[in-house]
């Protein structure tokens, strides 16, 4: 008999904080590392919130605008993607809440759903996935959203990877 599909799996976002986003990019963020005065002392600016990455000579920084349209939750999450060759950021300039969803890599370079990590981030957070690191399309809560977004492309097929699964992960907030 043919194996029975995986069954739907659930997982709880967590709210996005530096530590637990750490093994797969930064979080953007003011006050979460020392500042300094700027702006003849009208701002505080803080320097390297990231780590902004790129190995190819001939790739281009694109600084693009993402208009989301908010998704109902529970999310189901079908697919991942990665940027083998750049880091990416999303930085939020109008934006209630948003769903990050990232994952291990496995052994042979894909994503490891199984260590899917879904967290929920707030106006006044960015994030940097690094180089590589597997995660879901940027996903807009609550209202309509736009973000910046900042990666090194160049137009071939190594900008952006996909992996579709068969098994799916339904993540839910627990509020
Ligand atoms: N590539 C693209 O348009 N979007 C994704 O990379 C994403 O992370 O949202
Ligand atoms: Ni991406």
């Amino acid at each position: 008999m043919k194996d029975a599909p995986s069954p739907p799996r659930s997982l709880l976002a967590r709210p996005l904080t530096p530590e637990a986003f750490a093994p797969f990019g930064d979080v953007v963020s003011a006050g979460l590392k020392s500042g300094a005065a700027a702006n003849q002392g009208t701002a505080v600016r803080f320097d390297w919130s990231a780590k902004l990455e790129s190995d190819r000579a001939g790739a281009k920084p694109n600084l693009a605008v993402f208009r989301s349209v908010p998704q109902p939750l529970p999310f189901t999450v079908k697919l991942l993607e990665h940027h083998p060759r750049s880091s990416q950021a999303f930085l939020p300039m109008r934006c209630s809440r948003f769903l990050v969803c990232v994952a291990p890599t496995d052994a042979s370079g894909g994503p490891d759903l199984d260590g899917l990590v879904a967290f929920v981030c707030g106006p006044g957070q960015g994030v940097n996935y690094h180089r590589g690191v597997w995660h879901h399309p940027i996903i807009a809560l609550d209202a309509p959203a736009e973000f910046a977004m900042l990666a090194w492309e160049d137009g071939s097929a190594e900008d952006c990877v996909v992996r579709q699964f068969s098994t799916t992960v339904s993540v839910y907030l627990g509020d």
